[in-house]
């Protein structure tokens, strides 16, 4: 069973559909990265995914006793009432300090960091102590929502490591929105493609190349994509779909 899965949902929005039709799962142990222009309804679909808004039609299913860890796009802490990692890392509920040291362990920090405020890291160290929070949560899906905004390439790339290296240690399922085109690819098992539809779905390898992508992101895009991840040596009809198989062991689909 998938750790978690929507089934023809929409929502609208101060009247207006911004979610139509979404069919989507994420798996144990996979990595699964939406994607899409702004607005184009990608943390609405991960609010509705972990409950925090109700579709108006169609079901969200989540494995029983399913728990989410959580990093959202970016966190305010007000500067005026200075938090120390160690009480953050205590929300919503404490843990005990061997826990915590490993939790930052996996994200790349020392327990040293525990001393410092909230608002005195770096942009990186912040996004990782947010993701060690998620980790003590003890996640079946890790689910990240542009958690690398803000981060340089080199930081963005660290992150992604970490991600894909606490994939393997928790044997969870990572579900992620990301802007992060050429990272998502080589670091994605699944890339969901999101214009309010789902446009088209699959390997990072058929999403790359197909027209829908294509016109989202722009032509130029797919001959980037291709350093990072594009094994096969096979020339690309110019107008293949999503439906056209690349032998990379899954599927996709364009649904228009
Ligand atoms: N709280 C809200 N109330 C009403 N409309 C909203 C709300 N949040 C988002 N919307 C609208 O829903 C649509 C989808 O927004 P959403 O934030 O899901 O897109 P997104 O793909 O995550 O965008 P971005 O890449 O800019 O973060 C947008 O038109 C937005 O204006």
């Amino acid at each position: 069973m998938a750790l978690l899965s929507a089934n023809s949902v929409s929502v609208f929005r101060d009247g207006r559909l911004v979610l139509d039709g979404v069919d989507m799962s994420v798996d144990r142990g996979e990595i699964v990265t939406i994607v899409g222009p702004n607005g184009s309804g990608k943390s609405t679909l991960l609010e509705t995914l972990i409950g925090a808004i109700r579709p108006d039609r169609g079901k969200i299913r989540r494995a029983p006793r399913l728990r989410i860890g959580y990093v959202p796009q970016s966190l305010h802490i007000d500067p005026s009432m200075p938090m120390p990692v160690r009480r953050f890392l205590a929300l919503p509920h404490p843990h005990d300090r061997l826990s915590r040291a490993r939790a930052l362990a996996q994200v790349g920090l020392s327990e040293a960091v525990e001393d410092q405020p909230m608002t005195g890291l770096s942009g990186g160290q912040f996004q990782r102590v947010l993701l060690a929070r998620a980790i003590l949560m003890e996640p079946d899906l890790l689910v990240l929502d542009e958690a690398t905004r803000g981060l340089d390439q080199p930081g963005t790339a660290a992150f992604y490591e970490i991600v894909e290296d606490l994939r393997q240690v928790l044997n969870c399922g990572v579900l992620m929105v990301s802007h992060d085109l050429h990272v998502v690819m080589s670091a994605s098992d699944r890339v969901i493609c999101l214009n309010g539809h789902i446009c088209c779905h699959g390997t990072p390898e058929i999403v790359a190349s197909a027209p829908e992508y294509r016109a989202l992101f722009g032509m130029g895009t797919r001959g980037t994509l291709a350093l990072y991840r594009h094994t096969h040596d096979h020339a690309h009809d110019a107008d293949h779909d999503c439906d056209h198989d690349h032998s990379q062991g899954d599927g996709g689909h364009h649904a228009g």
